[in-house]
């Protein structure tokens, strides 16, 4: 069942075995996160790692924590317990506040990329200025090195220096993600956090974007943490996969394997719903009847 959601989905130049790299050191720690958002624990003690040149994907379905994680990473949320450490020097960024949690950000070693790009690229900025705005917070270069960090951004993602002066809503789905994902890439991250990237687009310019995301990586030894409800785009960059279910992951390992031989039942559940999906069955009723069933069981 799972094989079918592996092979069908692959981007055409796909992430294969012999196109994927030796992951280095690790980028991203998170050991034991709890977080807490109003009177709920979201988050009950997540451990999770991402190395360098690796893709790593945080599977699991809506309202499991996954956007919650994320900005626990990027300094967003505080957290109860736990620690999350980024970047070649570890910084902690769990427990900074005020100057220095800024501090950290400029730095830009952790970047998020948006499920939507016309959400998160102001509409009255051009694409120019909005590659450029990392570059210009993070402060002390001059007119001529931000424009020569934007070209270099834009050329990362295929994007041709001509667009510069266009404004998001002149652009197709697709450039608008490049656009965003350019402007992540213009500070030099070493963690690049990817929430749904590829969700609003169609299936051409998903493809492009999972190519890119999978070249990117392999370039640049980013460390990359794709983010997804869609266990086929996962499925076709991911080297290691995490199962988030309701705060916990309950299932981690190399994404053959768990996509082949899922150990927990949740796990079990969306590659099953995954597959039903993916071969047009509108039995939804039956979906619904086997997620009660194996989410009794949990
Ligand atoms: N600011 C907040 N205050 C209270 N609860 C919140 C807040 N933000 C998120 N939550 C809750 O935390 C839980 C996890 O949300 P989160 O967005 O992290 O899930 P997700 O797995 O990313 O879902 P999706 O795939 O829909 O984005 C949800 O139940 C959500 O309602």
């Amino acid at each position: 069942m799972s094989e079918s959601v592996v092979t069908e989905s692959r981007p055409d130049t796909a992430a294969g075995s012999a196109d994927r790299v030796r992951p280095g050191p690790v980028l991203l720690t998170a050991a034991g996160v709890r977080v807490r958002l109003g009177r709920r624990e979201i988050l009950h003690g997540v451990d999770l790692s991402v190395r360098s040149g690796e893709i790593v994907g945080l599977i699991g379905e809506t309202g499991s924590g996954k956007t919650t994680f994320a900005r626990a990473a990027l300094g967003l949320v505080p957290t109860t317990d736990g620690s999350i450490t980024v970047g070649r020097e570890a910084t902690q960024v769990t427990g900074l506040h005020g100057s220095r949690l800024r501090a950290f950000r400029r730095t830009g070693a952790v970047q998020y990329v948006f499920q939507d790009p016309l959400r998160s690229l102001d509409p009255d900025l051009t694409v120019g200025r909005s590659v450029a705005q990392g570059l210009v917070l993070r402060g002390g270069l001059g007119a001529a090195q931000i424009e020569t960090g934007v070209s270099e951004a834009l050329h990362a993602v295929g994007l041709e220096p001509d667009l510069t002066g266009r404004t998001p809503g002149q652009l197709s789905g697709g450039q608008r993600q490049r656009v965003a994902i350019a402007r992540a890439l213009a500070v030099s991250p070493q963690v690049l956090i990817c929430d749904e990237p590829v969700s609003a687009l169609d299936a051409a310019h998903r493809n492009h974007v999972l190519q890119l995301l999978n070249g990117l990586r392999r370039d640049r030894d980013l460390g990359l943490l794709l983010i997804s409800h869609d266990l086929g785009s996962v499925a076709a960059v991911s080297d290691r996969v995490a199962v988030l279910y309701r705060g916990s992951i309950v299932e981690e390992g190399p994404t053959a394997q768990v996509l082949a031989h899922p150990e927990h039942p949740y796990t079990r559940m969306l590659l099953a719903s995954a597959a039903s999906l993916h071969a047009g069955d509108a039995g939804a009723a039956q979906r619904q009847a086997l997620r009660r069933e194996v989410l009794a069981g949990i």
